[in-house]
C-alpha cells in the first residue's frame, strides 16, 4: 500500500521529481517512485496503473505531456501534472498538462513546481 504514485516520463525530469519527494520526506505519506512514458511505454504504464493502490497520482512530464492526462483516462483517483521545463520554458508541457477534455482532469500546478504537487497531494490525503 502506497499513498502517492509519483511518476516522471523520463529520468531527465529527475530534478523536478525531487522536488516532490523533498516535500513528501517530512511528512508519514508513502510514495513510489517510477519512470515510465505514455508515449514511449505505454504497456508498461497501464500495467502500473492498474496494479496501483495508490491514492493519488504525481505526473510529471515535458514536451508534450501526455503523460498526466493518459493517467486520468486509466484511474478515477486525482491525478496531479507537473509540467516540467525541457523546451519552451515549459508552455508547451503547461498547456498539455492543463488543457485537458471534459470529464478527464488533471490539477495541473505551474511548472517544475514539484513543490506544490506534493504539498497538494498531502492536502487531499489529510481529507481521507
Ligand atoms: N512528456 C513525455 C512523455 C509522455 O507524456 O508520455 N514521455 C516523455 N516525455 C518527456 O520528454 C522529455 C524529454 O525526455 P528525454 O530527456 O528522455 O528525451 C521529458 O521531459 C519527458 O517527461
Amino acid at each position: 500500500m502506497v499513498d502517492i504514485a509519483i511518476i516522471m516520463g523520463s529520468e531527465s525530469d529527475r530534478s523536478v521529481a525531487n522536488r516532490v519527494t523533498g516535500v513528501l520526506d517530512g511528512t508519514d505519506y508513502s510514495y513510489d517512485v517510477q519512470v515510465i512514458s505514455a508515449h514511449r511505454n505505454p504497456d508498461k504504464l497501464d500495467e502500473y496503473v492498474s496494479q496501483s493502490d495508490s491514492k493519488v497520482y504525481i505526473a510529471i512530464a515535458g514536451l508534450s505531456a501526455a503523460l498526466p492526462g493518459v493517467i486520468a483516462s486509466k484511474t478515477k483517483k486525482p491525478v496531479i501534472g507537473v509540467p516540467v521545463s525541457a523546451k519552451m520554458m515549459g508552455l508547451d508541457a503547461l498547456l498539455s498538462t492543463a488543457q485537458m477534455p471534459p470529464g478527464v482532469p488533471v490539477a495541473s500546478v505551474g511548472v517544475d513546481n514539484g513543490a506544490n504537487a506534493a504539498h497538494l497531494a498531502i492536502r487531499i490525503l489529510d481529507l481521507i
